[in-house]
């Protein structure tokens, strides 16, 4: 009994032995075939035979949501869709995760909850249930360092990977998919909040999910309140401007009938104080856009400005303020002019590349932005301002006849709006907004003195806001009065030293 007990003892030793040694002597084996075109056939076949093994260990298939497509360039949307999608299967409480991640939401009170990393949540559709994971890898080593001159670190690598049976194959890569796009979508909509970008901090900043971005923009969420109800302008003019915004909105077929980029280019000029950057906001409401305010003089070259544009999304105004100032885009025209009265004659709106280079080398000297006309013209109607669709183009000015005719051509900037000086009727519209009157005994008087002097809708408006407990629409109105007289009398003064000089300059040229 024992010598058979030892004996088999010794025969599983034996065996195991045996089995070490094989392996011992496949190793040896596989070495010896390295470099022999013997291994690429076994390694076909072993790793067909491991997949084969991992069909049978792990039989679901899988897709990769990832959330950067194209090198990083933007964040890709079908992440964003079915980041949406997920999160709102987490707040209806589908699938039971655990473990929740909480940002601030639209509503003040409340908190976004979404999964947490390697959580799981399972979803059904048309009887076949499929998994979500939320998953994170380092950054590629092949990417920017981590740390790169005081930059902020590169973020982790996010994706989602669904999981799902071999069985429902076409049904999720075709149908399931598409509702996931779809309903991530109308989810965004829904939550939409609107931004305001800038580009002044252009070296990243934390993203709305809590990690670093390395975007050309940073935002606040938009929140002005101006809308068309309290701009104040004439009646007919407002009208045309809100049916061309919903023209504009509502044209996505016409512009690819007409094969035209859907965007849109206005021009509104007018003095300080008249309204235009109230307008772009009743403008971004009216829409439900976000704005994208370029400070132009921060940007460095034609390209930053090109991918500052890139990185815009649909559903945006793009708003250059104070174009005029912002850079000397003037000056190659002037020179060009200058030419062509010494008898070159060139083509209209083009400028030499001589010139061109001679304009950067100033400004690089100077230390300043490198963006030029041609780069201005590039960003709002080269090839590249056609990707992605439904954006609208601003600039604001205070002197339009300085600007180079080919900035704001029509096609460019199509729509010139002149924001002016305080009408009756635009006074009127103030009144009944800040004062909640519709006719008051003072009114003829500020009309009439409306008709002899020039006042911006900023001033009236600053007039008409009580600043004391014991102010009322009386006093305000008559604050107001005074203020255009005070104005008129300005106005009389300023002409009348005009003539004097005006005449004194005259006797001077006579006695010479
Ligand atoms: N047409 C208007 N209707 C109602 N409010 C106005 C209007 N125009 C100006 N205001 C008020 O005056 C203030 C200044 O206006 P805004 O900043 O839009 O002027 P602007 O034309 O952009 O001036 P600038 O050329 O100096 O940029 C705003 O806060 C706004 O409340
Ligand atoms: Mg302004």
């Amino acid at each position: 009994m024992e010598a058979a007990a030892a004996s088999s003892l010794w025969g599983g030793l034996n065996s195991g032995i045996m089995l070490s040694l094989l392996a011992v002597v496949w190793a040896m084996l596989w070495q010896a075939l390295q470099g022999l075109q013997l291994q690429q056939y076994f390694g076909r076949h072993s790793r067909r035979l491991s997949r084969r093994l991992a069909s049978i260990l792990d039989p679901d298939l899988t897709v990769t949501v990832a959330e950067y497509d194209g090198g990083r360039m933007r964040r890709s949307d079908a992440f964003k869709e079915a980041k949406a999608y997920l999160e709102r299967a987490t707040r209806e409480a589908r699938g039971g995760v655990r473990h929740l991640k909480a940002e601030p939401d639209k509503d003040p009170d409340r908190l976004l909850l979404s999964m947490d990393d390697d959580e799981e949540i399972t979803d059904e559709f048309r009887g076949a249930t499929v998994t979500w994971r939320a998953c994170t890898a380092p950054p590629r080593e092949d990417s920017a360092p981590a740390y790169f001159w005081g930059r902020a670190p590169r973020a982790d690598r996010r994706f989602y990977r669904l999981f799902f049976a071999e069985r429902h194959r076409d049904l999720v890569l075709g149908d399931y998919l598409t509702h996931v796009r779809r309903e991530g979508r109308a989810v965004m909509v829904k939550n939409r909040q609107r931004k305001l970008f800038t580009n002044i901090s252009g070296d990243g900043s934390w993203d709305s999910d809590g990690l670093w971005s390395d975007s050309v923009w940073s935002h606040v969420v938009f929140e002005h309140p101006k809308t068309f109800a309290t701009l104040a302008m004439d009646p007919d003019k407002k009208k045309e401007v809100m049916d061309d915004l919903d023209a504009f909105r509502n044209g996505k077929d016409y512009y690819a009938r007409v094969g035209k980029a859907w965007k849109r280019g206005y021009l509104l000029y007018g003095p300080p104080g008249t309204g235009k950057s109230t307008m772009i906001a009743a403008m971004a409401n009216h829409l439900d856009y976000d704005v994208y305010d370029i400070e132009l003089t921060s940007v460095r070259t034609n390209t930053d400005l090109r991918k500052l544009f890139i990185e815009t999304t649909s559903k945006s105004i793009i708003v250059v303020e104070d174009i005029d100032c912002s850079l000397d885009l003037t000056g190659k025209r002037k020179k060009k002019n200058k030419k062509e009265e010494d008898g070159e004659n060139k083509k209209d709106g083009t400028t030499t590349k001589q010139q061109e280079e001679d304009k950067e080398k100033e400004d690089e000297k100077a230390g300043g932005s490198k963006v030029t006309l041609s780069g201005v013209l590039n960003f709002i109607d080269g090839l590249w301002s056609a990707c992605g669709g439904e954006r609208i183009i601003v600039f604001t000015t205070n002197h339009v006849e300085k600007l180079d005719p080919a900035l704001i051509r029509r096609g460019r900037m199509d729509k010139h709006i002149e924001m002016s000086y305080c009408c009756v009727q635009a006074f009127k519209f103030l009144a009944k907004v800040y004062l909640d009157v519709d006719d008051h005994p003072r009114f003829d008087a500020v009309a009439a003195l409306l008709r002899e002097v020039d006042m911006t809708p900023a001033d009236v408006a600053e007039n008409l806001t009580p600043k004391a407990p014991g102010e009322d629409a009386d006093s305000c109105l008559a604050a107001l009065v005074e203020a255009l007289e005070k104005a008129k009398e300005d106005a009389l003064a300023k002409k009348a030293k005009g003539k004097e000089e005006a005449g004194s300059a005259d006797e001077l040229d006579d006695e010479e």
